[in-house]
């Protein structure tokens, strides 16, 4: 008889309340949440939820066996199928052959070349909305800041990408409807081990949220330049010579719109928080922009650091999450089959073992490189799902602000602390509100 070998160990974890589990502490406060049971129990964490659990995985190591070196079995299926309703079978959820064959059609539309192009026009888009700012600074109006931003990011992304530029009330039924349709998303996510049919408050006011968006995607496919080549011409392309469906098409472009202005949008909101709070950094960056000629974003090496510094802070999209299909082992805990993994650049990026001082904001932490361990640092995620507009947020971003550090001084107009709150994005618990100074 051969000897029967011992069980191996699975990983610490919280017991949570009964039935529950750690549900309640998630939904209240996640980063406090995840930060305290990595500080308890390790970097292989055991999160009970509802009648499955979460596999929290918080070393650097461990992001690459995830998402590189072992990403086979580490995929978005399961949990993902929780959004599909908005994103259908977009390139953030596809999966396998039909992923590749997607990513190959719109790879192209992220090249450097391509959106160098893109660059006068979002100029112009920038401009217009330093326009309104004017106004705002002369009356001394106060700005919601993550609104600001969302009405921005939308415009200048479905310029950039599209060649479309939407009306105002457009942008801010997008921005609004966004918004609704992502709190559904939240939740759907944070119970997904319900059965995906469980009814779930908000979802009537969802659908309708989600009806005004299709009306947008359709207006942005309609107005769209043929003669572009831009990634929806990419995409129409492919339509036309039956390489894909419309409503495939209809998928990636309501993925990108979401992709390319929500994550841009809280980052921005957040940058110009911090530039208020940390004086000195502000004007460092102004004498940068001064020196510099507008749209030549190479120029602005500081202004980049800063951007970065926000990203380790303030990762908008604090989680990424991936169902593993066979048994794995990290640090000699077992991690089953069929479980839920959950990444944490927000945590990652603050480990004290990769990052000295970790929850100061210090941009000249950049000036001698990436950090030593390279996956210490995934705010665009890693591995061949890497976020596919990484150069064009960086773009756009880098444009925003030394634009509008040009000649706008945001500062904020109350004293309340801003507290992070987690849910699909990382936002501001209570909006950041500002007024301009001049510079
Ligand atoms: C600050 C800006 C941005 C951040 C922090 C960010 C972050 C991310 C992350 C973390 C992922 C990987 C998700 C995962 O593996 O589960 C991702 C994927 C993706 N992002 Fe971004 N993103 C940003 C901007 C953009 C922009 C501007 C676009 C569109 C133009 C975009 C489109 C996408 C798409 C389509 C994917 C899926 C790629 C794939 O799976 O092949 N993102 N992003």
């Amino acid at each position: 008889m051969s000897p029967r070998a011992a069980p191996r160990p699975g990983p610490p974890g919280p017991r949570g309340v009964p039935l529950l589990g750690v549900l309640p502490q998630l939904a209240r406060d996640p980063l406090g949440t995840l930060a305290r049971a990595r500080d308890r129990y390790g970097d292989v964490v055991r999160l009970p939820v509802l009648s499955g659990a979460v596999y929290l995985l918080a070393h650097p190591d461990h992001v690459e066996r995830v998402l590189v070196t072992r990403n086979a079995n580490h995929w978005k299926g399961r949990l993902f199928g929780r959004a599909d309703f908005l994103f259908g079978n977009g390139l953030v959820l596809n999966d396998g052959e039909s992923w590749h064959a997607q990513r190959r059609v719109m790879q192209p539309g992220f090249h450097a070349d391509l959106l160098r192009t893109a660059v006068d026009a979002m100029l112009e888009v920038i401009e217009d909305h330093a326009r309104r700012w004017r106004l705002a600074r002369r009356d001394g109006t106060v700005l919601e800041f993550e609104s600001e931003m969302t009405v921005l990011t939308l415009d200048l992304m479905a310029t950039a990408m599209f060649g479309v530029r939407l009306g105002a009330d457009e942008l801010a039924t997008t921005g609004r409807a966004f918004g609704v349709v992502l709190e559904h998303v939240g939740l759907r996510f944070a119970t997904f081990t319900l059965p995906p049919a469980t009814p779930l408050p908000g979802r009537a006011r969802a659908l309708r949220a989600l009806a005004a968006l299709e009306e947008i995607v359709a207006r942005l496919v309609d107005r769209h330049d043929p003669a572009r080549t831009d990634v929806l011409g990419m995409l129409q392309q492919a339509v036309d010579t039956g390489a894909m469906s419309p409503r495939q098409l209809r998928d990636e472009v309501m993925t990108l719109l979401f992709g390319g202005y929500e994550a841009t949008a809280h980052t921005l909101a957040w940058t110009w928080h911090l530039l208020d709070r940390h004086p000195q950094v502000g004007d460092r960056v102004r004498a940068e922009v001064a020196a510099a000629c507008p749209g030549d974003v190479a120029a602005l090496p500081y202004t980049r650091q800063v951007l970065d510094e926000v990203l380790r802070l303030y990762p908008p999209f604090w989680e990424v999450l991936r169902s593993s299909r066979e048994t794995d082992e990290f640090d000699g805990h077992v991690v089953p089959g069929g479980a839920a993994i959950l990444l944490v650049p927000w945590l990652t990026h603050r480990l004290p073992e990769f990052w000295p001082d970790p929850s100061t904001f210090d941009p000249d932490r950049w000036a001698a490189g990436p950090p030593a361990h390279r996956h210490a640092y995934f705010p665009f995620g890693g591995g061949q799902r890497l976020c596919i507009g990484r150069p064009l947020a960086l773009l756009e971003m880098q444009l925003v602000v030394s634009q509008l550090s040009r000649e706008f001084r945001p500062r904020r107009a109350d004293r309340r602390p801003v507290r992070e709150r987690a849910r699909s994005t990382l936002r501001a618990r209570h909006g950041i509100r500002m007024v301009l100074d001049g510079t």
